[in-house]
């Protein structure tokens, strides 16, 4: 299966998952974070889901999946414990055009959800399109090592001169020689060691004058 790979917005979305274990919990917990309204369809629900419907953060409907409950979703999940319920899912969404995660059987699905982690903006997705969910996420955790907290703040700096090149200068070749050079000049390793003045010294040696940490509001106070 070669899958294609894409970010959803889900802001304001609606989001349904059917069965309320710990899969659908995890599935929950992932779309909230991306603004999603959630509902859950299931007789049994995992404490964690419990809590989320007591304060009124997701809709929960205490009962078997039936008729009619996928209708105003824009994604679905499939989680339960009984694949014909699950397959039942699959042929609902499919009549009515919605994207569907089938957990226990992604075949029958048409997409899946990778192991994944983020820092700030930045987000590193793994997918072995189901055939090893273990590995993809081993895979995840060794990156996440690699890849820490100093990543989300080189994308803030890197968002922020993007943003201000784009509205200040209109030469397209000029912005993309020094969006690749400021991506490629080792943020990450000068924030790490607190070297905010050699950053502060490339972004204005490449991007311009004005194009200081504390301009761009990334950076209001040196730590020293
Ligand atoms: C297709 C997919 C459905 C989907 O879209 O979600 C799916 C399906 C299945 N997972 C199964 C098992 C396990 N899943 C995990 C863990 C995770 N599984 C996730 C994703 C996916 N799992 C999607 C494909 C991702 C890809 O590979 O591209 C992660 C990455 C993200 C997430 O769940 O959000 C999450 C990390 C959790 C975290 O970060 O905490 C572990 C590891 C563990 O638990 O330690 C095991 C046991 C070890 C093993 O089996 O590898 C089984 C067999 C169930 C059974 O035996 O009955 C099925 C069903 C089947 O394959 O038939
Ligand atoms: N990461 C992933 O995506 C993983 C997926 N799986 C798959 O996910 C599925 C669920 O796993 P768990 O959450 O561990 O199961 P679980 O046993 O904890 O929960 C099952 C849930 O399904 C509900 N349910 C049962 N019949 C239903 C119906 N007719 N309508 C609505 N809800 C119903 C139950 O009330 C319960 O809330 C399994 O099919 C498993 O193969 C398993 C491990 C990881």
């Amino acid at each position: 299966m070669v899958q294609f790979p894409v970010n959803l917005n889900l802001r304001e979305r609606n989001a349904v998952i059917v069965g309320g274990g710990s899969v659908a919990a995890r599935k929950c917990l992932l779309l909230m974070e991306a603004g999603a309204r959630v509902t859950v369809i299931a007789p049994r629900l995992d404490p964690r889901l419990e809590e989320l419907r007591r304060e009124g953060r997701i809709i929960c409907h205490a009962r078997q999946y039936g008729e009619g409950d996928l209708a105003d979703a824009f994604l679905a999940f499939a989680a339960t414990d009984n694949p014909a319920v699950n397959l039942h899912v699959a042929r609902d969404a499919a009549t009515l055009g919605i994207l569907v995660d089938i957990t226990g059987a992604p075949e029958h699905g048409n997409f899946t959800t990778p192991a994944h982690f983020r820092r700030g903006d930045l987000l590193v997705a793994v997918s072995t399109g189901g055939k090893s969910p273990a590995l993809a996420q081993g895979i995840c955790n060794d990156l996440a090592q690699r890849f820490g907290p100093e990543y989300a703040e080189t994308v803030a700096i890197l968002g922020a001169v993007r943003e201000k090149l784009l509205t200040v200068r209109s030469n397209r070749t000029y912005n993309k020689t020094v969006l690749r050079t400021l991506a490629n000049a080792d943020l990450p390793g000068l924030i790490r060691r607190g070297e905010y003045e050699t950053i502060d010294r490339l972004l204005v040696t490449h991007a311009g004058p004005g194009f200081t940490l504390a301009s761009l509001g990334t950076r209001t106070e040196d730590p020293a």
